[in-house]
C-alpha cells in the first residue's frame, strides 16, 4: 500500500497561483487523446465513498476527472464504491460497515465525499454518520491532515475579504486528526453533584502524538516558506501547554524553520485581518476543524478547500473539508472543486503521481480562467453552471492540459 509519509516529503510547495490558462480541446476528442507518459501503465485500487447529501454528486465529478487525468498519464484504477455515514446506516445499521473499512485498508487510497444529514442528527453517538468518519480516520491512522487554503487569482473577488487582503493567500493548515478532544477519554453523559445532567469530553494529547505532528509540520514548512505558526491555547489548557513545550523542543531539530506560537482566539482574528502573514500553520484537532472552515472563506468558498489525511503507512484518506450540505443536496448546485482538488492530492500524496496531480490542478485553474462558476463562487461577469456542467468543463481542461506558464486571461 502507498507509504504516505514518504510520498509527501518531495511534493509540498506548489504555487497554485502561477498556474496556466486554457486552450480547450473538444470533449469529443477525449478518447482519441493519447497517454502522454512514457512510463508503463500503473494500476491502483481506490476506495470511493460518496457518502450523503452532495457526496454522490461531487464524487461522480471527481471520479471522472481522476479517470481522465489518469488515462492521459498512463494510470489505471480499480475502483470499489463503498458505503459510509447515513447511507451505510440505512443499508446496514452501522455508520462504518466492516466491508468498507476492510476495502479502505486494502486499497492504495480512499476518496470520500461527505457524510451526515438531518435524518440522522438525533441518533445516538455510535449511530451517527459522523462517528463512521471518525472511526475510519482512527483506523487508518491518518494523524496528519493537510488543508491548503489557496486564493486562486480568478476568485479574488469571490472572497468576502477585500481584494488586497485576499490576493496571494497561500496557507497550508495542518490539523492533527486522530487525537485531542475528538477521541479523549473520559467522555459521555452523567449527573453532577446537584443532580443536573452533564455532558463531557476530554482534550488530551500524549507526547508521541504531539511529536509526530510536529515533525510532520516542520518538514512541510521546510518545503514551503519555512515559517511555521503553531496555534494553541497554552494560556489556559494543559494539553496546549504540553503541545507548546514539545514544539519548542522539536524546533531545535529544524533551525531553518521560523517557529511562532499564537493563541487560537488571536489566530482566528488574524486569519481575517491579514491572512498573508501565514505560511504553514499547525494545530490540534478541534482548532484545526474550526480554523479551516474560517480559512476557506478567505478563498471564496468552503467548496474550494480539499484535504489529504496521511499516516505513517497505509492508504491516505482524501476528502473536501466541507460537509454533506443537505440544504443544496440533489439540486446540482454543489461546487465540486474541493473534491476534484482532493483527487489531485490523492494522486500526489497518496500515489506519488505528480504529473496527473498537476494536470488536475492546472485544469481547475483553467476552468476558473474560462469563467465557469457554481453559485457559491459566482460573481458578475462569470458563467453560472451546475455541478455536472462544471465537471464537464473541468474534463475539457484536463484533456487540453494547458502548459504551466501560459498567460492568464
Ligand atoms: N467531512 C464530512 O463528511 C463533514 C464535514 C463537515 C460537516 N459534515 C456534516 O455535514 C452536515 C451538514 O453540516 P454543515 O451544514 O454544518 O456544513 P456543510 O459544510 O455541509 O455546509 C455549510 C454550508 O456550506 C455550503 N456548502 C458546503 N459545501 C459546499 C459545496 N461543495 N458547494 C457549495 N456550497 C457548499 C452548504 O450548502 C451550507 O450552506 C452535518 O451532518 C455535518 O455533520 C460532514
Ligand atoms: C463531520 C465532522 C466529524 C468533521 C470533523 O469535525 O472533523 C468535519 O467537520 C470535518 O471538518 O472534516
Ligand atoms: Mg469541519
Amino acid at each position: 500500500m502507498a507509504a504516505c509519509l514518504q510520498l509527501w516529503q518531495c511534493k509540498l510547495a506548489r504555487p497554485f497561483d502561477s498556474l496556466p490558462v486554457r486552450r480547450s480541446i473538444p470533449l469529443s476528442l477525449r478518447c482519441s487523446a493519447a497517454p502522454s507518459s512514457s512510463k508503463p501503465t500503473r494500476s491502483y485500487s481506490i476506495t470511493l465513498i460518496p457518502g450523503d447529501g452532495i457526496g454522490p454528486e461531487i464524487i461522480s465529478v471527481a471520479k471522472d476527472v481522476l479517470v481522465l487525468a489518469g488515462y492521459l498519464e498512463g494510470i489505471k484504477y480499480d475502483f470499489r464504491e463503498m458505503l459510509m455515514g447515513g447511507a451505510a446506516l440505512d443499508a446496514t445499521g452501522l455508520p462504518l460497515p466492516h466491508e468498507t473499512l476492510s476495502a479502505a485498508k486494502q486499497s492504495h487510497a480512499v476518496l470520500l465525499g461527505a457524510v451526515g444529514g438531518y435524518k440522522w442528527d438525533r441518533n445516538d453517538k455510535h449511530l451517527k454518520p459522523e462517528t463512521g468518519l471518525l472511526q475510519i480516520r482512527k483506523e487508518l491512522g491518518v494523524f496528519a491532515n493537510l488543508r491548503p487554503a489557496t486564493v486562486y487569482s480568478p476568485l479574488v473577488d469571490a472572497s468576502t475579504l477585500k481584494r488586497e487582503v485576499a490576493e496571494g493567500v497561500d496557507i497550508m493548515l495542518i490539523r492533527e486528526l486522530t487525537g485531542g478532544i475528538y477521541f479523549g477519554e473520559p467522555r459521555g453523559f452523567g449527573t453532577n453533584d446537584n443532580g443536573e445532567e452533564i455532558g463531557f469530553n476530554t482534550e488530551i494529547y500524549a507526547t508521541h502524538e504531539i511529536d509526530r505532528i510536529a515533525h510532520f509540520a516542520f518538514k512541510v514548512a521546510q518545503k514551503r516558506r519555512r515559517k511555521l505558526c503553531s496555534v494553541d491555547k497554552a494560556n489556559v489548557l494543559e494539553a496546549s501547554m504540553l503541545w507548546r513545550k514539545r514544539f519548542l523542543a522539536i524546533a531545535q531539530e529544524y533551525p531553518d524553520v521560523e517557529l511562532s506560537h499564537m493563541y487560537v482566539d488571536n489566530a482566528s482574528m488574524q486569519l481575517i485581518r491579514d491572512p498573508k502573514q501565514f505560511d504553514t500553520m499547525v494545530t490540534n484537532n478541534i482548532f484545526g476543524d474550526i480554523l479551516s472552515d474560517e480559512a476557506s472563506m478567505v478563498t471564496g468558498s468552503i467548496g474550494m478547500l480539499p484535504s489529504a489525511s496521511l499516516g505513517a503507512s497505509g492508504p491516505g484518506l482524501f476528502e473536501p473539508i466541507h460537509g454533506s450540505a443537505p440544504d443544496i443536496a440533489g439540486q446540482d448546485k454543489a461546487n465540486p472543486f474541493a473534491t476534484v482538488l482532493s483527487a489531485a492530492m490523492l494522486l500526489r500524496y497518496g500515489l506519488g503521481e505528480e504529473k496527473a496531480a498537476e494536470r488536475i490542478e492546472n485544469a481547475v485553474m483553467d476552468t476558473l480562467n474560462r469563467g465557469f462558476r457554481t453559485g457559491d463562487i459566482y460573481s458578475a461577469g462569470t458563467k453560472l453552471v451546475g455541478c455536472k456542467q462544471l465537471g464537464e468543463e473541468i474534463l475539457k481542461s484536463v484533456e487540453s492540459n494547458v502548459p504551466a506558464g501560459a498567460a492568464a486571461v
